[in-house]
């Protein structure tokens, strides 16, 4: 497509001689005139002022090495990896007001962007919100902005791959000509870095335009892990105190597994179980727990809602990580509410999916609460609304098996206390201390929206209930109040480390989901009292773990 390699053949000359835009359409040989060079020089313009987007998207989406496609000289078309054409094909698919490649959906290059457009829109998505630009457009303020200082970028030092400690890591970073700062300093200088001040040694920050990780070894071994700070707080929140000795950890929702590495990291004796549902993500997070050396993790693929508490696989479990499927961050919805700005039936539509996946997140709560040793679950989200966060704790708390359990939230000491910005206590029945217990995280705090909460026992001492499981039982009582819209969303599933979901979806895709779990629930009915049946003739043997 000529248009396009044009533009990319202006953008290569530019990049070489720098000079005016107008010179290199003359000087790179461009064969265009009138209209079309008028055409020409504004897409190299426009690519230009989202170059540094651009370029961040291709970094997590490396197309270059993803497709490696060549084309034969004669077809006139330039590779796919050439950056330049990458960059001007991305700059009308994803920030032209169009956002449209202007080309024959056979042309074998576009072809090959189209192939990755649902993550490269995830991964825009997840810039945008880095940046904290409500508006596309804005990115290309931010490109300025960034130049000067721009956001930071989080890395953290995973023990687990033993070959290398900190104290290397620190002189490795020096090698490349890294400076390691006392404090914090904002915007963090381009070769500088400092340990994140609320998380700890672990958790490393650089500038956002720091990349200097690609094809690292610390990297490629996976002994530096890229994950937002919002992100690590949940493993962080939940692993804190933790004893040798004290019982086992679930992580009941875990893919990609970033949380679960990060617990596995933070408790090396730890015993932890990661639940994953979904069999494509469970292979990610396979991958993941290969690569980060989670030695202490067993990874089940399966249901969290199908373990039987009671079970006496999970009686010594004492910390839960819940960090469920939401509706993929608050900031996206945040950019959908700008969108759709007046719009009733889309607000409705939005209530609606908000209502499923909140009576989603309250039955993992009240599943998790059922645990009898359990004394610490964290429950989390990378969403912003108080439906799915401070109003889902406050329905947990308030709920029977809450109460009778006697589950209350975590004194804020023991919830990062240094974080300032705390839950919305309006949401939280007005109690400040309980919304002083929660956490909240925003784009302006240079991390993703996020929500952390922290319940435990007001009486962790007391005796754990006998174990009343039976082999291969599978016990999925549902909880009263979530029992009606009862819903596992199921591709919706996003955290802003995994950007490989598509949010518009979320609200078809609930209803959908909910229809299966319908399925499910009456599948799993039948099989509950087949085993009943099986029960009586073999007179109820003991133990053995379910899922
Ligand atoms: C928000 S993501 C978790 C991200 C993960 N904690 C991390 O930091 O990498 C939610 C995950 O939970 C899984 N999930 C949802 N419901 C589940 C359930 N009932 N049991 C097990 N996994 C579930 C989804 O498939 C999805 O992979």
């Amino acid at each position: 497509m000529n248009f396009y390699n044009n533009a990319a053949l202006v953008l290569d000359h530019l990049d070489k001689n720098p000079g005016s835009v107008k010179g290199s359409l003359n000087a790179s040989g461009v064969q265009v005139q009138g209209g079309e060079a008028k055409r020409v020089l504004a897409l190299v313009i426009e690519t230009l002022k989202y170059k540094p987007t651009i370029a961040s998207l291709l970094e997590t989406v490396p197309l270059g090495q993803l497709e490696r496609l060549t084309f034969p000289r004669k077809t006139g078309y330039r590779q796919p990896s050439s950056p330049s054409l990458l960059l001007v094909m991305l700059h009308d698919l994803l920030l032209s007001p169009r956002k449209k490649i202007e080309a024959s959906d056979k042309w074998p290059p576009k072809e090959a962007v189209l192939r990755h457009q649902a993550r490269l829109r995830a991964e825009l998505v997840r810039i945008q919100i880095k940046a904290g630009k409500s508006r596309v457009e804005d990115l290309a303020k931010t490109a300025e902005g960034a130049a000067e200082g721009g956001g930071c970028r989080y890395v953290r030092y995973n023990g687990n791959v033993e070959l290398w400690g900190l104290e290397h890591l620190h002189i490795h970073l020096k090698r490349k000509g890294f400076e390691r700062l006392p404090a914090e300093v904002h915007p963090v200088p381009l070769k500088a870095y400092f340990h994140d001040r609320h998380l700890g040694e672990e958790v490393l920050v650089f500038n956002g335009r720091t990349n200097w990780w690609v094809g690292d070894e610390w990297y490629e071994a996976g002994a530096v892990i890229l994950q937002d700070k919002a992100s690590c707080m949940p493993a962080k929140v939940v692993m804190e105190g933790w004893t040798e000795g004290e019982g086992r950890c679930i992580d009941a929702t875990a893919a990609p597994g970033n949380k679960t590495s990060y617990m596995s990291a933070l408790a090396p004796a730890a015993s932890i179980t990661a639940f994953e549902r979904d069999a494509k993500r469970y292979q990610t997070l396979e991958t993941m727990l290969r690569k980060g050396e989670c030695r202490n993790v067993k990874a089940i693929q399966g249901d969290f809602l199908e373990s039987d508490p009671t079970g006496s696989e999970w009686r010594t479990v004492t910390r839960i990580l819940l960090d469920p499927s939401c509706s993929g961050s608050g900031i996206v919805n945040r950019l959908d509410y700008l969108m759709e700005n007046g719009d009733v039936e889309a607000d409705e539509v939005k209530a609606q999916r908000l209502e499923k996946l909140a009576a989603f997140q309250l039955q993992m709560i009240l599943h998790a609460f059922k645990f009898p040793s359990a004394k610490r679950i964290v429950y989390s989200t990378c969403s912003i609304h108080p439906e799915e966060d401070e109003q889902v704790v406050l329905a947990a708390l308030q709920s029977k098996e809450g109460k009778e359990k006697g589950w209350t939230l975590a004194p804020r000491d023991e919830v990062l206390p240094s974080w300032e910005r705390r839950g919305r206590a309006e949401h939280l029945d007005g109690k400040q201390d309980w919304a002083d217990s929660v956490i909240r995280c925003l784009p302006e705090d240079s991390t993703n929206g996020f929500f952390v909460s922290c319940f435990v026992k007001a009486d962790p001492s007391a005796p754990a209930p006998a174990a009343t499981s039976v082999p291969g039982a599978t016990k999925r009582k549902r909880e009263k109040g979530a029992a009606a819209v009862s819903v596992k969303p199921a591709e919706d599933d996003m955290d802003m480390d995994d950007a490989a979901g598509e949010t518009e979806a979320i609200a078809k895709e609930a209803v959908a989901a909910k229809e299966k779990t319908d399925a499910q629930a009456e599948r799993a009915r039948r099989k509950k009292q087949a085993q009943k049946k099986r029960r009586k003739v073999d007179g109820g043997a003991e133990g053995g773990e379910t899922l």
